[in-house]
């Protein structure tokens, strides 16, 4: 197939841990597209590389809350995969801000189509559009029905929400030229793989403590992740499906899961910081759930009193403490009954792969050389 004939997809956030992921594995895995737009507000120059004689990668400057720049990106292309989000738990950006960019960004992508004429729209949604809740509910080996107390007060767990529920909403409506638009939202646990932000900082935070992990949270408290290659695959089966079985997937949510093992919060990390030699000290939680709940709390004190001066955003808050403090894993086959899903990656090569990644941190980084010579022997 030459440029051209294809079809046109558009990836919000296209330059984003999930996204830039998502960019490559439609190149590499499907077929039918000619040119891959990719939208976001800050470019990764490095995608543009990635244009071959078959795919044309085009990458677009542009704000999700300005419907303008979403309805130029959209126009003549025929299916977007809505990943472009502020993913922010820490009260690094204002509520507000949050709200514009996930929930009016949403509902401008879904102008957008409806003007545009753009008949299929994938949502990336968030596990936390279901929990875990402020209670600390358990959610046990769930799936898509699983009966559950939804709680939501939180900026982030709120937006998604309601940008879920707006993007289920829409599908079935008229679009520019008479047809229908199918819409489908797709609930990644928390993501892990190369890239992931997240595992930047606990791995420097490693560094920094001589390669010793303190255990501050229940071994028992399991978390089911998923590997961000395996998240890429189902947004990519879930586009190809929705055009095909458009009655089948449309309005539908699944949670995206894939084979790794449940564990907690910071045992599943060692997976990884353990082949860069990390440990990690004590069995049982070093210090009393309240006691690190009251650090969380002074970190909001400390966050409110430095507001104006710096932005002060730990890690640690109660929001992140009771998600961390609380079971969340899946188990469903919804995405394997509707559209064949199974994880394209097995655990073994998930964890192969993002340990890679880890170590190319030590050898590029030289902040991080810089922390480990000055703390190397801490933990020995
Ligand atoms: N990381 C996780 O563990 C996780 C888990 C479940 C769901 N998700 C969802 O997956 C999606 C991708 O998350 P991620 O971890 O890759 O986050 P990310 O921050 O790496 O990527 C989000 C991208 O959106 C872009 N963006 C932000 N504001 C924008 C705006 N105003 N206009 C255009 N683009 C904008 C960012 O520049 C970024 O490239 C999000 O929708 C998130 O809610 C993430
Ligand atoms: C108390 C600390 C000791 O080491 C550990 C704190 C860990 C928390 C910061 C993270 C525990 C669970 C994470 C969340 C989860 O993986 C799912 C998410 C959904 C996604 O849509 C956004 C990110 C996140 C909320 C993720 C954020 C970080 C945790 C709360």
């Amino acid at each position: 197939m030459t440029a051209g004939s294809g079809q046109v997809y558009v990836v919000t956030g296209g330059c984003g841990f999930l996204g830039s992921h998502l960019v490559r594995m439609l190149l590499e895995h499907e077929k039918n597209i000619s040119e891959i737009r990719v939208f976001d507000l800050h470019l990764d120059e490095s995608l543009r590389t990635l244009s071959n004689d078959r795919v044309r990668v085009r990458l677009i400057s542009g704000d999700i809350s300005r419907l303008a720049d979403v309805q130029e990106a959209l126009h003549g292309s025929h299916l977007v995969i809505h990943t472009a989000s502020l993913v922010d738990v820490w009260g690094r950006v204002p509520a507000s801000k949050i709200t514009e960019v996930n929930v009016t960004g949403t509902e401008n992508v879904l102008q957008a189509c409806k003007e545009e004429g753009v008949q299929y729209l994938v949502y990336t949604s968030s596990m936390e559009v279901v929990g875990p809740n402020i209670h600390g509910d358990h959610f046990y080996r769930g799936n898509e029905d699983t009966e559950y107390r939804i709680y939501h007060k939180e900026p982030y767990p709120l937006s998604k929400a309601k940008a879920e529920k707006l993007v289920l909403e829409a599908n079935g409506i008229k679009i520019k030229g008479g047809k229908m638009l199918y819409t489908c939202s797709l609930r990644p646990t928390g993501i892990y793989g190369e890239g992931h932000e997240l595992m930047k900082q606990f791995h420097r935070q490693g560094l920094r403590t001589g390669r010793c992990v303190f255990r501050a949270l229940s071994p028992a408290i399991e978390h089911g992740r998923v590997y961000v290659g395996n998240v890429a695959w189902m947004h990519l089966l879930a586009a190809r499906q929705l055009q095909i079985h458009p009655s089948t997937l449309g309005g539908q949510v699944y949670f995206c899961y894939d084979s790794s093992p449940y564990k907690s919060y910071e045992d599943f990390n060692m997976e990884f910081l353990s082949a860069c030699g990390f440990k990690i000290i004590g069995s049982r939680p070093l210090v009393p759930y309240f006691l690190l709940y009251l650090l969380a709390l002074l970190n909001v004190l400390l966050q409110w009193v430095l507001h104006g001066f710096i932005t002060y955003a730990p890690i640690l808050n109660p929001y992140t403490l009771a998600v961390a403090s609380t079971t969340f894993t899946v188990q469903t086959d919804k995405a394997e009954k509707h559209f064949g899903y199974q994880p394209l990656y097995a655990w073994e090569e998930a964890k192969m792969r993002t340990i890679t990644w880890v170590k190319s941190l030590e050898v590029s980084g030289k902040d991080l050389k810089d922390v480990d010579e000055k703390s190397n022997y801490c933990c020995s």
